[in-house]
């Protein structure tokens, strides 16, 4: 097992940063509505290494700290991190290294259980694209992918094939719920985000109506100026710092 301090300076220095960005983020989940108890999981691979980082299972949001966020290898072993020996990485680790395994693009991974993409998951039905901002950061439906039982890679493998297929960054997992991903943690955070907000907007027009899907090209269309042009050089969110 490796040890986190016997690792190179500039690597110990990574996993505190990443530690930390996975604890805050992490305050987001609640904050937007998609997770009730502990029912979701954060993590991000720490850049330029073959390590991740995620929440302890089971874990209260409000104890969750930089140091109790675990450091795992790609296989989803936990390494000797300076955390209690005992402290388990989240159930879905396993969900998250097979991600990281197999889409190397991909730097952060967020699974919840929000109500209404979980109601769409139930049911086992994509979330069609039937607006501007479904078109803008999924590129298309929100897939649906295989029923998969919770420890093993058959999530992870669910997430990647039926990804695979798909420009979406969510996936609803057939009657479990969904899980996104993104180049940073950050970005798979905002995803669940917006996959929670459009699987409500959606269900709330389906009340009222059959909405009609977008034509293909103005989804193509959408989704390019979004992902290319839309929000400010280099893409933060935030203006603080900002010179
Ligand atoms: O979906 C499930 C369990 O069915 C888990 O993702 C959820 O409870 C969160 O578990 P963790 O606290 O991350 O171990």
């Amino acid at each position: 097992m490796r040890v986190l301090t016997d690792l190179a300076p500039d690597v110990q220095a990574a996993v505190a940063a990443t530690r930390q960005v996975v604890a805050d983020l992490h305050a987001e989940l609640p904050r937007n509505g998609l997770v009730v108890w502990t029912a979701g999981n954060v993590s991000q691979r720490v850049a330029g290494t073959d390590l991740f980082v995620i929440k302890p299972s089971g874990v209260s949001y409000d104890e969750l700290t930089a140091d109790v966020m675990v450091v795992c290898e790609l296989d989803g072993s936990k390494i000797e991190d300076g955390t209690p020996a005992r402290l388990q990485p989240s159930s879905d680790t396993a969900a998250h290294a097979y991600v990281y395994r197999h889409r190397p693009d991909v730097g952060g991974v967020v699974h919840t259980h929000s109500p209404y993409a979980t109601a769409w998951a139930a049911l086992g039905e994509p979330v069609p694209c039937v607006l501007t901002m479904m078109a803008d950061e999924f590129g298309g439906p929100i897939p649906v992918g295989p029923f998969a039982i919770i420890g093993d890679d058959s999530i992870g493998r669910g997430i990647v094939e039926t990804l695979s297929e798909s420009r979406s960054p969510a996936v609803l997992m057939r009657q479990h719920g969904p899980f996104t991903i993104g180049k940073d943690a950050r970005a798979a955070v905002k995803a669940a985000v917006m996959c929670e907000e459009v699987a409500r907007t959606v269900h709330l027009a389906r009340q009222l109506g059959t909405p009609a899907p977008l034509p293909q090209h103005h989804i193509d269309h959408l989704y390019a100026r979004y992902q290319n042009v839309y929000g400010q050089p280099g893409g933060d969110a935030h203006l603080k710092g900002r010179s």
